[in-house]
């Protein structure tokens, strides 16, 4: 950079559009870059996937209400943005399966479910279901090509009650998906990997457990704020304002074109000029946006699926639950069983900042609904937290009602990553590369946890920022254009 441009050429704009901790994270990243940065939020409240929110008085979160700390992308932003000192480990690892009627502890010793030693699943399958486990042994091997459904992959080798009464419940939480769809190489490489060098999937599963007890790895595998996950987004948010960034909320982008070497993105009142563009939205509208300058991205992403569910979350008098409950941070409930809830949350149990907040409390929260399973949704909130109240009953013995309850509901709350996806994402990145300074970014691409969204927004900016920062062009003034 030649210090005399400074007064001529001012730094190159970058609009960002969508408000989600992907968007907010590229955002972040764009202005550490040394860009000017525009976040462009169509709803109007920033956070996406992430709300902090109250129940009977009490601050909890409404959404996701955890994160993933064995990679480190959210923690660091979290630390970045000022909220190290309430990053919070949950209080508990343990959790139960509600399996047959029964709540019995989650098996340790597994990989997304699938075991290394058969023994470990021994309270959870049945006689058939832990012999039919030993063919692995014997039976040929399985071809995974490309790729292959994780539950196919999986019954294959191990048979289908792995599947269903391990495998399902757990990636069921992950995808709000159905594992007999999920790919198995974009949702655990790692089992991916190991079915391309493995006859036995038992063998392949004991290699990836002895090479992650080899690497020692200290630390908690998960972290929650206090406040809540939910807090995280304005925080970014802060300091993105704070570092000079534009954020508007209530402003949804209407289209996005490029003329003359220049990105003209156009809402209501305004038509956004800049250097280059993050596409932070979910996949629905980044098609929509990409209808005229990619119509391959725009049709690939149009393909991309979404699960909704709702979250049912419930404030009772402490005294008269926290004795009911199994120990552990909640219970995952395998759909075979024919239940309504998919897993239970003991949110005053498994972080202490909501049981210090509210020591005479006790909230917990039940989520409801995945991909093709959308008719309890229809339901209204009253008859969700009647279904939720009756098999919390009859897991746990729980017959108290509760003081309060909210019922939020997450439409298109988490994308499907079905057989093909990588590829498919790799499609997209594809066409999307041949418009220059445009990124793509966020749950829907390379994985739908908060630190891999991070991840992706960091990784968009740093993209975006070594393109343009490479050809600077000249902009005049203000990059806002027409309209305001
Ligand atoms: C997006 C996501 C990731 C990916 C994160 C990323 O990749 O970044 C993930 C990972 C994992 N989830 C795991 C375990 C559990 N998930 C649960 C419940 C839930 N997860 C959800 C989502 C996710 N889950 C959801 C929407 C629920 C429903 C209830 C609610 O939202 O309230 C419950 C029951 C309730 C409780 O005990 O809290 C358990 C025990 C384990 C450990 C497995 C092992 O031990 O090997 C791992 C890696």
């Amino acid at each position: 950079m030649n210090g005399t441009d400074t007064g001529t050429r001012s730094a190159p704009h970058v609009v960002v559009v969508g408000g989600g901790i992907s968007g907010l994270a590229a955002a972040h990243r764009l202005l550490a870059r040394g860009t000017r940065v525009t976040v462009l939020e169509a709803t109007e409240r920033l956070g996406g996937k992430l709300l902090a929110g109250r129940i009977a008085g009490a601050p909890v979160d409404l959404g996701a209400e955890s994160m993933l700390a064995r990679r480190p992308e959210a923690v660091d932003l979290a630390r970045a943005v000022g909220l190290g000192d309430r990053l919070q480990p949950p209080s508990t690892a343990t959790a139960s399966l509600w399996n047959r009627g029964v709540l019995t502890p989650m098996p340790k010793g597994h990989v997304m479910g699938v075991p290394g030693d058969p023994s470990v699943l021994s309270g959870v399958l049945s006689a058939e279901g832990l012999a039919r486990i030993e063919q692995d042994r014997t039976l040929p091997r399985t071809e995974v090509g490309d790729d292959m459904a994780i539950g196919e992959y999986v019954a294959a080798r191990l048979g289908r009650e792995v599947v269903d009464r391990l495998v399902e419940p757990l990636l069921g939480g992950v995808y709000a998906g159905d594992v007999y769809r999920t790919s198995l190489r974009a949702a655990v490489p790692t089992l991916y990997d190991a079915a391309a060098s493995y006859d036995s999937l038992l063998d392949g599963v004991r290699e990836l457990q002895r090479r992650a007890g080899a690497q020692q790895r200290t630390g908690p595998v998960f972290m929650g704020i206090d406040g809540g996950i939910g807090t995280l987004p304005d925080a970014v948010a802060d300091a993105v304002r704070a570092q000079g960034g534009r954020i508007r909320t209530g402003t949804p982008v209407r289209g996005l074109a490029r003329r003359e070497g220049r990105w003209f993105v156009r809402t209501d009142a305004a038509t956004y000029e800049a250097d280059g563009v993050v596409l932070a939205a979910p996949a629905g509208p980044a098609s929509r946006l990409l209808v005229g300058e990619s119509p391959s991205a725009a049709a690939e992403l149009a393909g991309v699926e979404y699960a909704s569910m709702a979250l049912v979350t419930m404030a009772f008098a402490g005294a008269d639950v926290a004795d009911v409950l199994p120990r552990g941070s909640g219970f995952l409930v395998p759909p075979v069983d024919g239940h309504t809830i998919k897993a239970s949350t003991f949110s005053s149990r498994k972080w202490g900042w909501v049981n210090e907040h509210a020591p005479d409390l006790f909230v917990l929260r039940t989520s409801v609904g995945r991909y093709g399973e959308e008719e309890h949704l229809h339901r209204d909130d009253a008859d969700l937290v009647d279904v939720s109240l009756r098999d919390l009953g009859a897991a746990t013995g729980l017959a108290a009602r509760p003081v309060e309850t909210r019922v939020t509901r997450w439409t298109g709350g988490l994308p499907q990553y079905p057989v093909g996806h990588l590829d498919r994402v790799a499609r997209i990145r594809e066409a999307v590369a041949k418009l220059p300074g445009l990124r793509v970014c966020g749950a829907a691409y390379d994985g739908v946890g908060i630190p891999a969204c991070v991840g992706s927004g960091w990784r968009a900016a740093a993209e975006i920022t070594e393109e343009i920062l490479a050809t600077p062009t000249l902009v005049e003034g203000t990059a806002e254009g027409t309209g305001q």
